[in-house]
């Protein structure tokens, strides 16, 4: 046993956590605490602390300082009734309760994914005008009526996978509200139904065919991918669970919510032009690299429950750098059917954006530390702004 020396709040965090019993201290860390009650960091090894025991320890900090502010958060809330009258009544408690909830509601919504969602609709939906005159009433209740439904369809599909990955979280995202006791299980249950039934609702009331199949088959293969029943729970299969994310976010996104404008809302006939046609191909790469990157930092509970995701079968070096190969290859085939546009500003909007986010990615990806989780996440996190740009380009893409 050795001693890791980081900063005089290490040990004290780790000792809070440990009684606490809500965060899993790495695995090489103890608790050693001696008669005049002092608590200090302990490390197995007799070689003392390394270069990767530190990382591995700064990560969990960084992880643990975020769970224990929010439950601060929630304890100050639960324990408000004990408060004076007076404090109890200041403006500042009453708004207290609710930031904490929309806090946690904002976390449980997966807010990468819902951005991206609203994104996306809007940006296929642009593809359907013609001319500035169909930016009317009709359009845009049109378009909102499809993203209020998609939205409430993004929350069932996070929602549910949130309500079968509870003990999965705990270890690999604690500060998701149900694996870090902020949410009860039926809390969690409740959201997601009311969620199905809005979307559902909204979809029915519209009247649209490529709407309600596009809800519909959303929540199927959400649904089979989260599930833990016989024949279900398809994210335990590394290529199935792909396809999954790849079926709803490169074909339905691009497919039904065009139709939906064109053919329901415009009563124009289906044409699958170039640009859809090309939203089409570079989201079935972006589905792919979402879909295998986001298990990249989640290794070790996938391990634990027997998730084999491809970052636990090939390893995680391997799985970041053919992510960044097949981002780089669909911004070369951007940049490609970019420079063979007849127009001018579409031809040098497309090759110039798609060259600038190509470089862009490309130098990022040299800087993560492939070894720390906090540089992972971010990098997943650049990935999916990198997704919201796409979605900012498309429908410049002629
Ligand atoms: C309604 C429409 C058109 C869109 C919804 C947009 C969404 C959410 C599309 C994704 C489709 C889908 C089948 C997603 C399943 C993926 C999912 C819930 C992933 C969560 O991944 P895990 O690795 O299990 O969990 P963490 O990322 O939370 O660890
Ligand atoms: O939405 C998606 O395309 C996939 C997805 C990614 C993620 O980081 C969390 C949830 C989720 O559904």
């Amino acid at each position: 046993m050795d001693s890791l020396c980081l900063r005089p709040s290490a040990p004290a965090c780790a000792a809070a956590a440990a009684r606490r019993r809500d965060h899993i201290l790495p695995s090489f860390c103890s608790i050693q605490r001696s008669g005049k009650g002092r608590v200090s960091l302990s490390i197995q090894g007799s070689k003392g602390p390394t270069d990767d025991h530190c990382k591995k320890f700064l990560d969990w900090k960084y992880s643990y300082h975020r769970i224990s502010h929010q439950s601060r958060n929630t304890s100050a809330n639960a324990g408000q009734s004990l408060q004076p009258e007076t404090e109890a009544h200041h403006p500042a408690s009453i708004w207290k309760p609710i930031s904490s909830s929309l806090d946690a509601f904002y976390r449980f919504s997966r807010p990468h994914t819902v951005i991206g969602t609203a994104l996306s609709i809007v940006s296929v939906s642009l593809l359907a005008v013609e001319s500035l005159s169909d930016i009317s009433p009709l359009f845009l209740t049109g378009l909102l009526e499809a993203v209020v439904a998609a939205f409430f369809m993004n929350i069932y599909i996070v929602g549910l996978n949130q309500v079968f990955d509870i003990e999965i979280d705990k270890v690999n995202k604690p500060t998701l509200p149900l694996a870090s006791g902020e949410y009860s299980p039926a809390t969690g249950v409740a959201i997601v139904s009311v969620s199905a039934a809005m979307s559902f609702a909204l979809g029915w009331l519209v009247g649209s065919p490529p709407l309600f199949w596009a809800l519909f088959i959303s929540f199927v293969l959400g649904t089979a991918y989260s599930v833990n029943l016989p024949y279900f729970r398809w994210k335990r299969f590394a290529v199935v669970a792909a396809l999954c994310i790849l079926a709803v976010r490169a074909v339905i996104v691009q497919l039904a919510f065009f139709l939906h404008i064109q053919t329901f809302v415009f009563r124009r006939p289906a044409v699958f032009s170039k640009p859809l046609i090309f939203a089409t191909a570079f989201m079935t790469f972006f589905s792919v690299v979402i879909a295998l990157f986001k298990d990249i930092p989640d290794i070790e509970g996938d391990r634990i429950f027997g998730i084999q995701s491809f970052s636990v079968r090939l390893g995680q070096n391997k799985v970041f750098w053919i992510c960044v190969g097949l981002l780089e290859m669909a911004y070369g085939v951007a940049i490609l059917m970019g420079a063979t546009s007849s127009s001018l500003w579409s031809k040098s909007v497309t090759v110039a954006g798609h060259a600038i986010l190509a470089s862009l990615l490309w130098s990022c990806a040299r800087s993560v530390d492939l070894t720390s989780k906090a540089a992972i996440t971010s990098f997943y996190m650049f990935i999916w702004k990198l997704f919201y740009a796409e979605y900012l380009l498309i429908p410049l893409v002629r």
